[in-house]
């Protein structure tokens, strides 16, 4: 049995002339959090789609718990939250849970779900109603539905207000707490810093460092104290303008 949650082996995808990833070498253990950087067009999103199996990989492997993804998200154990997810239009908050809900064989209760996702005041609100930080939370409130093992989150943070990322991360962190696996894209290198154990940075779909916030600076050559943008930005300028064209 694996004991990684999640694994791509030597994994690589192309849209025409462009290599969106290039043989990526990842292992995720369980119980971790880790951060997934990179600068647009880095690869994350289609690293994401593969590990979801929502997009096949041109060559490579990619296993959640030892099986295929596929497996994995029909015995309900990811959740995933997308940048583009769409709602059934007229459909409350409510609504959206209970049908994540009735897709899973264990899932959390609801109210624990919309506590959780800080929903429990905007139960019965239409999800079209909802505005762009509050249908984030209605993301993640999808996402944890099944109380899934695995939570795959793409930029998860995005348009939530200083609060409702305190709350979004206090929320995370106390689901990694009982053993489960986070990975999440993000653009907000601090959030990377506070709230993972790992940070992998991807520039032209390889891995360009992966490890602690002190280890990344360190392979960047910049102090302790710098900001991790500082050493963001030393690893991947010059292989960033190699994709995204
Ligand atoms: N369906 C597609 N068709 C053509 N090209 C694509 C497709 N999806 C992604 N790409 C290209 O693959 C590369 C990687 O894109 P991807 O969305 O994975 O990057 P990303 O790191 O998530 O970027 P961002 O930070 O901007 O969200 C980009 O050059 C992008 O234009």
């Amino acid at each position: 049995m694996d004991d990684m949650a999640l694994r791509l082996t030597a994994t690589s995808r192309s849209f025409g002339a462009v290599r969106a990833v290039d043989g990526l070498d990842l292992a995720v253990e369980r119980g971790s959090v880790v951060a997934v950087l990179g600068p647009n067009g880095a690869g994350k999103t289609t690293a994401i789609a593969m590990m979801l199996g929502l997009l096949p990989p041109d060559s490579g492997t990619v296993t959640l718990f030892g099986g295929t993804p596929a497996e994995a998200v029909r015995a309900g154990r990811v959740g995933a939250m997308l940048q583009d997810g769409a709602f059934v239009p007229g459909a409350t908050v409510r609504d959206v849970i209970e049908l994540a809900r009735a897709l899973y064989p264990h899932p959390m209760d609801t109210g624990a779900i919309l506590t959780a996702a800080g929903l429990t005041g905007l139960a019965g609100r239409r999800l079209d109603r909802l505005s762009a930080g509050e249908a984030q939370r209605a993301r993640f409130a999808f996402a944890l539905a099944g109380d899934p093992e695995l939570l795959v989150l793409d930029e998860p943070a995005a348009a939530m207000d200083v609060a409702a990322r305190q709350a979004f991360w206090t929320a995370v962190r106390s689901y990694a707490a009982h053993g489960r696996t986070v990975l999440f894209s993000t653009h907000q290198l601090h959030e990377a810093d506070d709230h993972a154990d790992r940070i992998v940075v991807l520039a032209a779909g390889r891995v360009v460092a992966d490890g602690t916030s002190a280890q990344i600076r360190a392979k960047a050559g910049v102090p302790d104290g710098a900001s991790l943008d500082a050493a963001f930005l030393a690893l991947t300028s010059s292989s960033a303008s190699g994709t995204g064209q």
